[in-house]
């Protein structure tokens, strides 16, 4: 059974006077998940993430967290979510303590509640030791623990993350990374990332938006097992090309030179036990058999590289 959905987001767009940051952007969020949006400088995730969460209003579509709409019933829907944006909101005067005792406050946690809810957003963050500290003395890392301690302070269902990886050294980007991993057991995440790497570490799916629309909406585990569309394969003693074109399966063969061939496959054909046999069969000296698959990096160049190219031309 599909577990229970969390957000859903329908044909959002966003408009700054003649600029459409987002254009009818839907999207569906459902329990365990941690969708990575993924997209170029520019593309619309902030513009998305502040919709999401009810920080900014769409020109058109709607967003229901939970359910509620954030537009009808924002206080009952914001109830199920915690944000963590591109600028962490701490306040480097406070200690730790103190601000999250004051972000429990502003979220409307009993004040009998309060003492425990800090003492846990603190120990899922690994933020205990440094309980007294001043913010403002902590490091990038430790300020953005505290950003997402923030985000998680009244428990939220659902946190969403606007790049909350960006302007930290490697080794805190390893420990954040590893923390949104432990986080994402308890609550389902929607984070946003110009880092391809970033993405297939943390998420289980992936949506890439440029200009503004949602261009693939995909399991990570999809863009690891992706489809096979064409085979390289090596022969010391090739046959005629017709020898090979003949092998069910196989759309078309270009001729590479020196005994290698690249094979173009017919939708979801997978010829290799085939092709091995021939070779065998057939004498042909097989040295390499290779299948091509897309990365998620060639699929994301494809479908944003275009732009690229008319923005530098512009
Ligand atoms: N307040 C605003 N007024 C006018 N234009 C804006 C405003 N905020 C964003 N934009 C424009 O909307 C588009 C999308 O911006 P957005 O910040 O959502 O993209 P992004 O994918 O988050 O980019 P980045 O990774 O650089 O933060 C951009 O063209 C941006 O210049």
């Amino acid at each position: 059974m599909d577990s229970e959905i969390l957000i859903e987001a329908r044909g959002l767009t966003r408009r700054y006077g003649p600029t459409t940051a987002v254009s009818d952007l839907s999207l569906t969020l459902r329990k365990g998940e941690i969708l990575g949006l993924l997209g170029p400088n520019g593309a619309g995730k902030s513009t998305t993430m502040k919709m999401l969460t009810g920080n900014l209003a769409p020109t058109s579509g709607e967003a229901f967290i939970k359910g509620q709409s954030l537009h009808d019933a924002p206080t009952a829907a914001k109830k199920s979510l915690g944000y963590l944006p591109e600028q962490p909101p701490v306040y480097p005067e406070l200690t730790v303590d103190e601000y999250l005792r004051y972000c429990a406050d502003l979220h409307g946690i009993a004040k009998k509640e309060r003492a425990a809810a800090v003492q846990q957003a603190k120990q899922s963050c690994g933020l205990t030791e440094v309980s007294q500290r001043l913010i403002g003395n902590l490091s990038k890392g430790y300020q953005q623990r505290v950003g997402l301690a923030q985000a998680i302070i009244h428990r939220p269902p659902v946190i969403v993350l606007d790049e909350p990886t960006v302007g930290l050294d490697p080794i805190q980007i390893r420990e954040i990374r590893a923390l949104i991993v432990e986080l994402g057991k308890s609550h389902s995440v929607i984070l946003s990332s110009h880092i391809l790497p970033e993405i297939q570490a943390v998420c289980s799916r992936v949506m890439i938006i440029n200009r503004g629309r949602a261009v693939y909406d995909q399991p990570v585990i999809a863009t690891r097992n992706a489809q096979m569309e064409s085979l390289t394969i090596t022969l010391k003693r090739p046959p005629a090309v017709e020898a090979i074109q003949r092998i069910v399966g196989i759309a078309s063969v270009e001729d590479l030179g020196a005994g290698r061939f690249r094979l173009v496959l017919a939708g979801g054909n997978d010829p290799r036990e085939v092709l091995v046999d021939a070779a065998v069969n057939g004498n042909w000296g097989l040295i390499e058999l290779a299948p091509e698959v897309k990365t998620l990096e060639e699929i994301f160049v494809e479908l944003t590289s275009g732009d690229e190219q008319e923005r530098k031309a512009a």
